[in-house]
């Protein structure tokens, strides 16, 4: 029997219910017992990824904001500038749009390098002004990101793996959406959930049968201790 691989997982459509959103409460007691670093690689901003370590009870391994924040366990590295993510949306603002989080917006309030918009917004004048600021726009399935071409989830784990010490062509990583294809390039094995689009899908070594969080479970109970 080999020891489990470590483990690189995606939140948002891949950790989540059937149904879409929240966690799914199975994944908890796996990834706690997992016997191999696990990171926890996501779009979303920085507290939210490491709030989740916590509260599993696992160690702080974390790339947030699609590879703008990376936490290696010793060490924060900011690797993309917000200045022109928040320009972008300034600019989108002035226009007449807005981010649509409400007033607080708790999805963008700790962020430091990109910008999360509401799938519900346009997205046409968005991608233009963002290409003015020679920066993209990624749609997850979740939200739109503003954000750096450069930096991605992908460079990221590579940074957490060098000083972690573990080997990325050892590692399984699951996801479910365009910003996890540099995720499925740096790792051993990649696996899309059945609910993944396309780009995943592309770029993973295998598409799953199942969605969510089942596609998950499945993944783990197969290369746990092989
Ligand atoms: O923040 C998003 O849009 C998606 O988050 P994820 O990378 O954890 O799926
Ligand atoms: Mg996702």
């Amino acid at each position: 029997m080999t020891a489990d691989p470590p483990l690189v997982l995606d939140i948002d459509g891949t950790l989540t219910r059937p149904e879409g959103w929240g966690i799914d409460p199975r994944v908890f007691d796996p990834i706690r017992e997992w016997d191999a670093p696990v990171v926890l690689a996501t779009g979303k901003a920085f507290p939210y990824p490491v709030a989740l370590c916590h509260f599993v009870g696992i160690p702080e391994l974390v790339v947030a904001e699609n590879g703008g924040v990376v936490y290696t366990g010793d060490d924060v590295f900011f690797t993309a500038d917000r200045a022109a993510a928040r320009a972008v949306v300034e600019e989108y603002r002035a226009a007449g749009y807005d981010p649509g989080w409400g007033e607080e917006d708790t999805v963008n309030r700790w962020r430091e390098t990109e910008i999360a918009v509401n799938l519900e917004q346009p997205v046409g004048p968005l991608r233009e002004i963002a290409a003015d600021y020679g920066l993209e726009v990624i749609d997850t399935g979740y939200a739109y990101h503003v954000k750096d071409a450069e930096p991605n989830k992908g460079d990221g784990i590579e940074r957490i793996a060098d000083t972690v010490g573990f080997d990325l062509g050892a590692a399984v990583a699951v996801g479910d959406s365009i910003n996890d294809v540099s995720t499925f390039e740096a790792v051993g094995r990649g696996f899309a959930v059945a609910n993944a689009d396309e780009a995943a899908k592309g770029a993973a070594d295998e598409v799953l049968e199942e969605t969510h969080a089942d596609g998950t479970l499945a993944v783990l109970e197969r290369v746990r201790s092989e």
